[in-house]
């Protein structure tokens, strides 16, 4: 792992624009120097640690620029756990510019994106999980994402693999210490069958985990299906309450999905309307058809849209069938030209929702119904949701550990083998919290994040 490189860096860390007040901050060890060098306190007493300090921004012939607050905040007590400074001054891209620039000219260097957090991460300050949770927090779209952001900033997630490592290690150090013993010696052989069975449903919890930060942070997926014609585009402009998609009385008007982000009650929804699905399609439909399918097999919820005021059909079966596996949603179209499918219909999975996407009918029910459906589909234990760069570690971790479980079971495994799939394991779970993480994971991680943050 890269250790910090010891030069100073700057950036503006508030958004390029006209505002009330903009920042700029510096971490390093020059932070403080460059800052006396071209900001002049008010009052005499100059910069404590953690104290606002008012003063003048000034150039190198002593030209006045600004004036604004500044804060040092001494190392390691500070967010990069190096010397920080942050001068608020006049929200101008022009003022703020000028800043940078005097800082620039005294030795800093631009920070990259997520460079600040980043040097956290390397000392210590916040682990891989929270750095991530850092950029999740700031990127969220619902007050559901950044909640649950806000709670794996506050380490929820971190502590589980860190427990998991810890039985691990646990078991390793006891079974390398029989190691050192002779076999007939009185200290019995470490039995960590139970344990490792427990870590088992620890890593299939974790795993579910993924699915939910994934939907917390996009939004959970939903698509729309049924036949050509029963109103699906009528329903997702509806739900959007925006003229989005093009309504014809013609089937096969909808060609290519189309994706837009609803927010029901804080709870983000990806909806997407789809082509209709149908036997003989003409070779554009069929290509459509083929991506309606696509996005069925992806999506977290499907609402199955029939036309409920004409009778069932082998296409509506058809439809019914291919969202059989799924968490579905079965909504009775066009109510007001009046009902002759049965809502409790055998076919159909669950009772079904009458609706009119044309005059509005029902749609609350089905919004309802929705957020419902999409609560059931989170995992429940909010702030500890892991996101899918750790699915390949965390899976490779639990194989070793299943590894370990099989050579208990059968005795065909001798303890220097099962102390290497164990450390394995590990290696594994270090990935994760970044104990062990390479420069890649880093990069992958950090490229996510503003300058400046
Ligand atoms: N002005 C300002 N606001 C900000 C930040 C910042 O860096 N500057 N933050 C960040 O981008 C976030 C807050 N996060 C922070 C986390 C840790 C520390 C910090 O100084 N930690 C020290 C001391 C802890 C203490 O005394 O309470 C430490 O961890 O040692 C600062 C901000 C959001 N608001
Ligand atoms: N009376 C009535 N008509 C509706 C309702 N919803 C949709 N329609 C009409 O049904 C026709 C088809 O609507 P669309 O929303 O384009 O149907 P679609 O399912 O997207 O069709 P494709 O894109 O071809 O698969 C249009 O003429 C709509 O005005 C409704 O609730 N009541
Ligand atoms: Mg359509």
């Amino acid at each position: 792992m890269t250790m910090p490189t010891p030069d100073t860096i700057v950036a503006i860390s508030t958004p390029r624009g006209y505002s009330g007040i903009g920042v700029v901050r510096m971490s390093g060890p020059d932070s403080l120097p460059i800052l006396t060098q071209i900001f002049m306190p008010t009052a005499a007493d100059g910069f404590n640690d953690r104290t606002a300090v008012h003063g003048k921004l000034v150039d190198r012939d002593g030209r006045i620029l600004d004036d604004g607050i500044a804060v040092f905040m001494r190392g390691p007590g500070s967010y990069t756990g190096e010397d920080v400074v942050e001068i608020s001054l006049h929200g101008s891209p022009v003022i703020l510019d000028a800043a940078v620039g005097l800082i620039l000219a005294s030795g800093a260097r631009m920070a990259q994106r997520g460079e600040f957090t980043r040097r956290a991460f390397l000392n210590g300050k916040l682990d891989l999980l929270q750095a991530e949770a850092v950029v999740d927090l700031i990127e969220s779209k619902t007050e559901g994402a950044a909640r649950e952001a806000r709670l794996r900033l506050d380490k929820g997630m971190s502590s589980r693999i860190a427990n998991i490592a810890s039985t691990l290690k646990d078991i390793l150090a006891e079974l390398e210490a029989h190691m050192d013993f002779d076999e007939d010696d009185e200290n019995p052989a470490p039995d960590p069958e139970s344990r490792l069975a427990a870590l088992i449903s620890e890593f299939t919890a974790l795993q579910r985990s993924v699915d939910s930060s994934r939907m917390h942070r996009d939004g959970i997926r939903v698509v729309i299906a049924g036949k050509p014609n029963v109103g699906k585009s009528t329903l997702f402009n509806t739900l959007m309450g925006s003229n989005r998609v093009i309504v014809t009385p013609y089937p096969g008007t909808t060609r290519d999905p189309v994706d837009d982000f609803l927010v029901l009650n804080g709870m983000g929804f990806l909806l997407c309307d789809t082509a209709g699905m149908r036997q003989e399609p003409d070779p554009i439909e069929r290509e459509g058809i083929f991506r309606t399918q696509q996005r069925i097999d992806n999506a977290d919820i499907a609402i199955v849209v029939l036309d409920g005021s004409a009778p069932l059909d082998q296409e509506d079966e058809k439809v019914l069938c291919t969202c059989r596996e799924k968490a579905s949603i079965t909504v009775l179209n066009k109510a007001d030209l009046g009902l002759v499918i049965d809502p409790g219909h055998p076919l159909l999975q669950s009772t079904a929702i009458p609706i009119s996407a044309k005059t509005g009918f029902g749609i609350q029910d089905l919004e309802e119904q929705l957020r419902m459906t999409g609560s059931a589909r989170f995992s429940s234990d909010a702030g500890s949701l892991l996101s899918s760069w750790c699915v390949q570690p965390l899976a490779s971790a639990e194989q070793h550990v299943k590894a370990v479980l099989d050579g208990l079971h059968t005795r065909s495994m001798a303890p220097e083998i099962i102390a290497l799939e164990l450390k394995k394991a590990l290696e594994y779970l270090e990935e994760i919290t970044g104990e062990r993480a390479d420069d890649g994971i880093l990069d992958r991680i950090f490229e996510r994040f503003c300058i400046g943050k």
